[in-house]
C-alpha cells in the first residue's frame, strides 16, 4: 500500500462488470468476493477504488474516482456506476457494507 493513502472505507463485496455487448453482468474474478477500499492520497488529493479478491489477493478494480461518475444504488446489497468507457457494479454481504460504502462513495463524489 502507498502509506500516503487514507482508508476511508473498506468492505467486502463480489466486483462485477457489465458487459454491454452480451448484455449482462460478469464477475471481475472468478472466486469470491472482495475487499473493497476506497482510498484517499493527501499526497494527490485524490480518491480511488480498490478490489483485491480475499482468496488471492488478486487487484480487480482499481480506478479513480472522478467527478464525471454516475454512481447507483440500485437495490439495498448492489451498486452500481458508469464511467466514461464501464459499468460496474458491486455486490455487498451485507445491507450495512452497503450502506457505508454508499454513503462515503456520496462525500467523496461531492468534493472531487
Ligand atoms: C442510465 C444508466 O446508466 N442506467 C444504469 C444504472 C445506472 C443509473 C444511474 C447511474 C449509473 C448507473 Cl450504472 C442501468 O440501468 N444499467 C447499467 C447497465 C445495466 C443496467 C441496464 C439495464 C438493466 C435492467 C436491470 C438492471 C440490472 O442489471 N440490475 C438491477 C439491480 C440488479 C442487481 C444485481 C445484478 C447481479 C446479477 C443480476 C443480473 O444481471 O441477473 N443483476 C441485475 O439484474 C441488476 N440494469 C442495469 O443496471
Amino acid at each position: 500500500n502507498n502509506p500516503k493513502e487514507d482508508i476511508l472505507t473498506s468492505c467486502k463485496a463480489t466486483a462485477m462488470i457489465y458487459n454491454d455487448a452480451q448484455k449482462k453482468w460478469l464477475h471481475c474474478a472468478s472466486n469470491g468476493p472482495a475487499k473493497i477500499q476506497l482510498l484517499f492520497s493527501s499526497e494527490t488529493q485524490t480518491y480511488r477504488i480498490v478490489g483485491r479478491q480475499i482468496q488471492d489477493h488478486e487487484v480487480v478494480l482499481n480506478h479513480s474516482i472522478s467527478k464525471g461518475i454516475k454512481y447507483n444504488q440500485a437495490t439495498p446489497t448492489f451498486h452500481q456506476w458508469r464511467d466514461q468507457s464501464s459499468v460496474y457494479g458491486l455486490n455487498f454481504s451485507s445491507k450495512l457494507d452497503a450502506q457505508e460504502f454508499g454513503l462515503t462513495m456520496m462525500k467523496i463524489l461531492e468534493n472531487v
